[in-house]
């Protein structure tokens, strides 16, 4: 009994022509040897005419050799009824195929292959669409992120990432036993600034003064903008006279700045070092009152807090 994939009724060209005929996709036969093509559907011939006779790779793929992606080497000494699917992109007319070839051998016995192709250009472009919706989702998402932690005006970290951060270097010293110092830095005068050069100018002094703060800092150091004239660095791995020092650096550096409009201002900073078992919270109302020391004496200062509030 023949394998039904040997074709040897010598009706069966016929027969073979009519039946595939009625097939809405492309489908053609390739003698394996010549590279000849033995039979072409009406839905092959419709969109390359009559190729019969020609060789595959010229009346399809306009090419003057043999594919580079030709399944025929692979199938040569392959089952009968062996099958390869994959999908290609023909350049002659720009459209995808998804081409599924299988070994045969044809009425008279030569070994050969047929390939249905499915146009899935159409597929293509919706799979790419999708892929391009979803990668443009995942760029938004991060956008969005990003911007729940930042400050608008200035382009640091906002209230919430402060918050977040503080939350992690206090849990990593804690772990750790190393120290951690905040720094809370308030804008000198700052009613003055807006009253005199308007609010807008006042915004301007905030941005920049963010950006000195930021230039000035260490890269493991977290910086943010806790609210109106009120900045915080958190200074993992810093002692309060570390922080300190790292306080009159930022202190002199906006001393130092000429701001457009605006001229000089300063600013006055509280220092607190973390002290175990301390919440966020009260590490943080240290350093305001050490803030509110340099304020009382004067402003343009630095006050380090001292050890931990009771109660
Ligand atoms: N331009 C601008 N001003 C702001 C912003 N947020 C808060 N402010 C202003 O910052 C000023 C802070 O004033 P105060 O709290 O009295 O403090 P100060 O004038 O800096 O005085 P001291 O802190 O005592 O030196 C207020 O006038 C607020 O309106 C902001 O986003 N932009």
């Amino acid at each position: 009994m023949p394998s039904p994939l040997v074709f040897t009724n010598p009706a069966m060209p016929e027969y073979w022509a009519s039946a595939f005929d009625v097939v809405p996709f492309p489908i053609y036969v390739v003698d394996m040897q010549t590279l000849e093509l033995i039979n072409v559907n009406r839905a092959m011939r419709k969109r390359t005419g009559e190729i019969d006779g020609r060789k595959c790779y010229e009346a399809i793929y306009g090419k003057d050799k043999p594919c580079a992606f030709c399944a025929i080497g692979n199938m040569q000494n392959g089952e009968m009824g062996q099958t390869v699917i994959f999908e290609h992109f023909n350049d002659t007319d720009d459209r995808w195929y998804q081409l599924q070839e299988t070994r045969i051998a044809w009425f008279d016995g030569r070994p050969a292959k047929y390939s249905i192709a499915v146009d899935v250009t159409q597929l293509k472009g919706a799979q790419n669409a999708l892929a391009e919706a979803h990668a443009d989702l995942a760029i938004k998402n991060r956008e969005l992120e990003r911007l729940t932690v930042t400050d608008s005006l200035t382009g640091i970290g906002n209230r919430r990432h402060l918050t977040a951060v503080l939350d992690h270097e206090l849990a990593s010293a804690r772990r750790s036993h190393l120290p951690l110092s905040v720094l809370l830095i308030d804008v000198d005068r700052f009613k003055q600034v807006n009253d005199t050069f308007g609010h807008q100018t006042g915004d301007s002094v905030l941005a920049q003064v963010a950006g000195i703060i930021v230039r000035n800092i260490r890269a493991t150091d977290a910086a943010g903008r806790w609210g109106g004239e009120e900045f915080i660095v958190a200074c993992p791995g810093t002692s309060a006279q570390a922080g300190a020092a790292v306080a009159e650096k930022l202190r002199a550096a906006i001393a130092a700045h000429a701001f457009p409009t605006v001229g000089s201002i300063t600013c006055s900073i509280g220092v607190a070092e973390w002290a175990e078992g301390e919440t966020a919270g009260l590490l943080l109302a240290r350093a305001d009152a050490a803030l509110y020391v340099a304020k009382g004496a004067g402003r343009n200062r630095t006050s380090v807090a001292g050890g931990p509030l009771s109660g």
